[in-house]
Order: structure tokens, then C-alpha cells, then sequence
């Protein structure tokens, strides 16, 4: 969807920002540029929408060599999203939101109907926030109406510069949330830069990890991290990439272990016996449809004077969905100070996760992506002591 062949910007003072680049994203996929100040981030990304012309190589955007298209039409293709929004401070937030769709002649109508529609798509209902000024909103609000307004003429490419840096870490992590979520429904291609690596890895598809004015790893994140292909980038990941893949490696059925299990209507004695045969110490306890209802010790069972496993039972209400991010499953262990958790596939019970299979996940993703990274380079043990 957006391909650079051979592209080099150099500046009028002999500055090169931009080495040689070839890449391409493809349609629908999200890609992070990241790197430190300086090597080329948002040239790179400003050469799209022609706001920067490169010296030499050529960029098309769906197939089309851009150099050959008027750049204001171009720019009514692609959404630009910077970090300082660029509201229009005397334009309400729906106006601001419909500048794009008015400029290209929709009637003022469907150009409004629209921005509401991108509004509440971005977690700002019409309603209460479309009157108002940007001065009247927060800075995480005003990004959202950023992002909204890039969004409002359906342009299939969106460029995104440092898109959440300016408001703090917790809202950041809100509309990283948001923004993914709302990525999933509407599918565009994406370039976006950042110089957090952390956002790089939870945002990024695949992750372009800048040197100066070069890329010297265009990877997934899974691979960058488990997989360095310099030791610039290892050292620009970070010493703890171990435990960052813990964020971009999900949870697979393979990885869980089956626990012991009653069920709710059973005889709590009867089950106490038989888990106790079996060496258990616990057992996860499922309701008659075979749904988790949660757990119950096996020597309380086991003495217990008559009744069902249901009526020993623990009512479980933390849990994480299969496919969740390996972190997800290790915060829920550390905050219950348990040592399983119990995945779920919908409502159904498919097993539980445990420090010790959340290793083997990890270890497996690593070798998955890194054929011949050194084992003792990756952080495991901090992840099964923590
Ligand atoms: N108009 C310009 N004239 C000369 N040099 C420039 C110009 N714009 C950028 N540069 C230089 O080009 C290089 C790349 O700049 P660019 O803005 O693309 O980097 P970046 O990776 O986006 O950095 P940051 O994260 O700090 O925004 C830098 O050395 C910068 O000083």
C-alpha cells in the first residue's frame, strides 16, 4: 500500500536524513517507525503526504508513484495525525472534525453527521463534547478529536507523528488501547512514529527500527525483540526485551497445563477423595455447562460434612481470555498472588497458565522468531522469580 524504493532526503546543508530506504507497508498493516531524534522518523513519514520531497527514489501509495499526483488531492487521501493536534481553537470540536469532509465539498450535513459518528468512534460523545472549544477539553481529549478528524474522510492511509506523546503515561496507554481497538474495526495503513519503544511493540504490526537514516531491523515485534539484527538495535530494545515480549506474545491453548477439576454439583467429599488419590491440592471447579465457576482446596473437600464442591467453592472472577498478551495473564497472577490463572476461550474453561508454562510460552515465542540468540541473553529468570 505505501512502498519506498530507494528513497534518500538530503537536506540544502548536506544533511542526509533519509539513506537509501526501501520498505513497504502493506494494506491494512500498522507499522511503527521508531528510533532516536535525529535519524529520519518523521522525513520519512512527511515524504508520504509530500510535505517533504525526497532527493532521489521513489514512493507509491496503492500502486500510484506520488510524485505524479497533485499533493492536495494526495493529502485528502492520507490522515495526518501530529502530536501538538492543530485544532482550529475558535471551531468547535464537531467543526473541527468536519474540516476535512467540508474542504472536499460534502454537504455541511453529511460532513457533520459524519464527525459525530467519528467522535463517538473515538470515545467523545457528540453530544456532550461536539459544542464545545478545544480549550474546553483535556489534552488525552483533544488527541482523540486529532485522531477523529484524520479519520473523517475515510482516507485508507493515516500518518501518525508521535500521535499520544503528549499527554501522560496512563492516558497514553488509554488511547494505545482506544486506538488499537478502533485499528481492528477500521483497518487502515498506518505509519506512525514514535521514539518509545514500548509503544514501537504494542502498536506496531511490524516495527521499522531506525539507525541514522537508515532502518536496521523492519520486523515484527516479536522478532526485534526475540531477534535483534544488530547490536544497535538489541542495545536500542533494551537489556529487559525479555520481559518486553511478555506484552507481545499471546497465549496459546498449547501453552496451558489441565488442572484438576471437580464439578460444582459433584460430592465435595467424593471429590475431595478422588483429588486427594490423584495428589491434587486444589482444583478448578466448572459449573454444569462446563464454565468456570472457580476453585476449591482439596482438603476442604475432602473433610467437608456432606454438601457439593459448589457450596466450598471460591467464586473466581479474574481471568484472562486466550490470545491475551502473556503480561496480562502474569499481572493477574501477581495481583491475586496466585500462582495459576485460568484462561478462557468465550466462556469456556480451556485450562489455566502457570509461571512455569508462562516460561516455556516465552522460550517457545523466542526460538519461534530467534534462530540462534543465546538463551542466557533473555531475561527468564526475572520473569518466573518476580
Ligand atoms: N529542514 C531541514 N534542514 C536541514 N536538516 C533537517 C531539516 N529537517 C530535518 N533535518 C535533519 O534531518 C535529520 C532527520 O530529521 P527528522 O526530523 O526526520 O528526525 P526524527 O527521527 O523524526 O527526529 P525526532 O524524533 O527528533 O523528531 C536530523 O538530523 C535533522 O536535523
Amino acid at each position: 500500500m505505501i512502498r519506498f524504493e530507494q528513497v534518500t532526503k538530503r537536506y540544502p546543508d548536506g544533511t542526509t536524513a533519509v539513506d537509501d530506504l526501501s520498505f513497504e507497508v502493506d494494506k491494512g498493516e500498522l507499522v511503527t517507525l521508531v528510533g532516536p531524534s535525529g535519524c529520519g522518523k518523521t522525513t520519512t513519514m512527511m515524504m508520504v503526504n509530500r510535505l517533504i520531497e525526497p532527493t532521489s527514489g521513489r514512493i507509491y501509495v496503492n500502486g500510484e508513484d506520488i510524485s505524479t499526483v497533485d499533493p492536495v488531492k494526495l493529502r485528502r487521501r492520507i490522515g495526518y495525525v501530529i502530536q501538538q493536534v492543530g485544532l482550529f481553537p475558535h471551531r468547535t470540536i464537531l467543526d473541527n472534525t468536519a474540516t476535512v469532509p467540508a474542504l472536499i465539498g460534502w454537504k455541511r450535513s453529511k460532513a457533520k453527521a459524519r464527525a459525530a459518528e467519528l467522535l463517538d468512534l473515538v470515545g467523545l460523545d457528540p453530544t456532550t463534547y461536539g459544542a464545545r472549544y478545544p480549550e474546553q477539553l483535556s489534552g488525552g481529549q483533544r488527541q482523540r478529536v486529532g485522531v477523529a478528524r484524520a479519520l473523517a474522510a475515510d482516507p485508507p492511509v493515516l500518518l501518525m507523528d508521535e500521535p499520544f506523546g503528549a499527554v501522560d503515561p496512563v492516558v497514553r496507554e488509554q488511547l494505545q488501547d482506544e486506538f488499537l481497538k478502533m485499528q481492528a474495526a477500521v483497518r487502515k495503513t498506518v505509519l506512525m512514529v514514535t521514539h518509545d519503544i514500548e509503544e514501537a511493540v504494542r502498536l506496531g504490526d511490524r516495527i521499522a527500527v531506525y539507525g541514522q537514516g537508515r532502518i536496521e531491523q523492519f520486523d515484527t515485534p516479536g522478532a526485534v525483540l526475540g531477534n535483534p539484527a544488530t547490536p544497535y538495535v538489541a542495545e536500542f530494545v533494551g537489556a529487559d526485551r525479555g520481559l518486553k515480549r511478555l506484552s507481545v506474545t499471546e497465549i496459546q491453548p498449547d501453552d496451558l497445563e489441565q488442572p484438576p477439576l471437580a464439578r460444582f454439583d459433584e460430592s465435595a467429599t467424593a471429590a475431595g477423595a478422588r483429588l486427594r488419590a490423584q495428589g491434587a491440592r486444589w482444583t478448578v471447579v466448572l459449573d454444569e455447562a462446563g464454565e468456570l465457576h472457580g476453585w476449591a482446596g482439596v482438603d476442604e473437600l475432602a473433610l467437608a460434612d456432606g454438601g457439593t464442591v459448589g457450596d466450598l467453592a471460591h467464586r473466581m472472577n479474574s481471568w484472562v481470555p486466550v490470545g491475551a498478551p502473556l503480561k496480562q495473564a502474569f499481572g493477574v497472577m501477581l495481583q491475586h498472588d496466585a500462582g495459576w490463572v485460568a484462561v478462557l476461550d468465550g466462556a469456556r474453561f480451556l485450562g489455566v497458565l502457570t509461571p512455569a508454562k508462562l516460561h516455556e510460552a516465552l522460550r517457545r515465542s523466542v526460538d519461534a522468531d530467534a534462530q540462534g540468540v543465546a538463551r542466557d541473553e533473555v531475561d527468564f529468570d526475572s520473569v518466573a522469580d518476580a
